[in-house]
């Protein structure tokens, strides 16, 4: 059955927003920044945008997405973005995705995909395939180490009345 967000309306003004995302992502290239752009929205207003700020920031983590939800959270006041949509100049890599869950943004659309970026130089492509298929050696090791009082931040938090749940 489609959704409101099938509708035409909802499409087109969507793909105005995505091209807006393209622009800032072109933008940012200008600005020094890395070639990507993000924006938040809610109720088809601009809440907060992003930029590529890796490079300028001395932070990998500065992606886009990550700074247009972070500046969001800041703008709304809340951790949580339920009723948002994330808009990208590009495909959010594996680490965006993981944002986008954990920010609770109703959905996702983006411009570019991660061959676009591929042929553009960056590792989008390269990481999405090791979470597919996790089986081949990844660049970064991971382990886990045996210890038995692993779980007490859990047991702590738990245990924990007026922990704020996210
Ligand atoms: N989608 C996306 N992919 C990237 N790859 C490297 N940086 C970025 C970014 O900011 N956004």
């Amino acid at each position: 059955m489609p959704t409101e967000t099938d509708s035409p309306g909802v499409a087109a003004t969507e793909a105005r927003w995505v091209a807006t995302a393209v622009d800032l992502a072109t933008g940012s290239v200008d600005d020094g920044g890395g070639p990507f752009g993000a924006l938040v929205l809610r109720d088809d207003r601009l809440i907060a945008t992003g930029t590529n700020l890796v490079t300028s920031d001395l932070d990998p983590t500065a992606h886009a997405e990550v700074s247009a939800i972070r500046r969001a959270c800041t703008e709304l006041g809340t951790f949580d973005l339920t009723g948002c949509v994330l808009v990208s100049s590009c495909e959010p890599c594996p680490m965006c995705l993981g944002a986008a869950l954990w920010s609770r943004v109703d959905r996702v659309v983006y411009a570019a995909d991660r061959e676009d970026a591929a042929r553009g130089g960056f590792d989008d492509r390269a990481f999405h395939d090791l979470f597919r298929n996790p089986d081949q050696p990844w660049p970064t090791a991971v382990r886990q180490v045996e210890l038995t009082e692993r779980t007490a931040p859990f047991d702590r938090w738990l245990a924990k009345p007026d922990r704020v749940d996210y």
